[in-house]
């Protein structure tokens, strides 16, 4: 039995973009330029100059450590709620038929107000579940959350410029979100598991943009326009984002989702710290509002909260919620 392999390649196949230029408003043009020609292929970026402090990532991964090497008794009292906060155990995502499970645990949480209130206006989120084994994971989370989504509302401007439309473009409805954060705790992967097992097995991510911090394990794979599987190595310093389902959508397919996977195979375990970021509920995508009042959609327009349910209600078991006739790419798998 082996690992599922993929090719070693530079890592110039991912390209890397300082985005100081685009946050400080210094060179905006050509981070712009540089983030839609890395969205259209191959949909992946690693991120420099993204502002996250590092004591930040270490203290929230350090807590997201004490949290998951407890035993299941205390991560029970948090288990993932109908409204998709809290602790997701192992194989708690669907899988593709026949597939193994993930050996990936996650805990995920969303936007809180400065009272710590969750708005409850729509199905995918409630009430953060903080664990009071771990008291100090909800500052530390929140404060990343905060510092993820201002470095996911910096890109989609740049995005959003690269495209020609006005910097504010995506962010126009994004006052209360819809996006979420993750801790995603690999455990060490033997071989003997097989070429077929995975940390996380292939999906795309269902949302408009993801914010990744991994660590220095490793074993994230990339899969290019070829089909064939890439590695995504660390680089200190770095996010690494990658273009969602639903901005794939939003642009016709201009901005790539591409699938990827995580295959653990150090000896050690692997964190990471992942931000799924999505505007508002109400938000609708419409490729119109991208290409003019001619443009023919290829997709129908929906709104951002509707999407999201009906993807997430094909992927999680534990939702219990039948999955509906319409069609897209996505296969009901997800990294979430
Ligand atoms: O942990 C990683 O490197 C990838 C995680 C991922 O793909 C996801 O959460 O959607
Ligand atoms: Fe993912």
């Amino acid at each position: 039995m082996n690992y599922a392999s993929a090719d070693i390649v530079p890592i110039n196949r991912i390209p890397v973009v300082d985005i100081s230029g685009l946050r400080d408003g210094t060179d905006s043009a050509a981070v712009a330029k540089a983030l839609i020609a890395a969205s259209q292929n191959p949909g992946f970026i690693y991120v420099r100059g993204h502002g996250i402090p590092d004591d930040l990532i270490d203290a929230a991964r350090a807590a997201a450590f004490r949290f998951f090497r407890q035993d299941e008794t205390a991560k029970e009292a948090v288990r993932v709620s109908k409204s998709h906060r809290g602790w997701l155990s192992q194989g708690g995502a669907k899988m593709q038929d026949g597939a193994k499970p993930d050996l990936k645990e996650s805990f995920i949480w969303g936007f809180e107000d400065q009272a710590g209130e969750t708005p409850l206006d729509h199905e995918l989120r409630g009430p953060n579940r903080w664990p009071d084994s771990v008291p100090e994971l909800h500052g530390l989370a929140m404060r990343y959350f905060e510092e993820a989504h201002t470095v996911a509302r910096d890109l989609m401007r740049g995005f959003a410029k690269g495209l020609g439309l006005s910097e504010e473009f995506f962010l126009k409805s994004c006052d209360v979100p819809l996006s979420r954060a993750s801790f995603v705790w690999y455990p060490q992967q033997d071989a003997s598991l097989g070429e077929d097992q995975f940390g996380v097995g292939p999906h795309t991510d269902f949302g408009v943009l993801t914010v990744l911090c991994q660590d220095d394990v490793g074993g994230l794979q990339v899969q290019d326009v070829s089909g064939a599987w890439i590695e995504a190595p660390p680089i200190e310093g770095t996010l690494v984002v990658n273009v969602g389902d639903l901005l794939a959508r939003w642009t016709n397919n201009l901005c790539k989702s591409t699938p990827h996977r995580v295959v653990n195979r150090s000896n050690r375990e692997r964190l990471s710290l992942v931000l799924a970021f999505d505007p508002d509920p109400q938000t609708m995508i419409d490729q119109r509002a991208v290409f003019g009042p001619d443009h023919e959609p290829s997709a129908e327009p929906i709104t951002c909260g509707d999407y999201l349910s009906w993807r997430f209600a094909k992927a999680f078991d534990y939702r219990n919620r039948e999955s509906d006739q319409k069609s897209d790419r996505g296969d009901g798998k997800t990294g979430d």
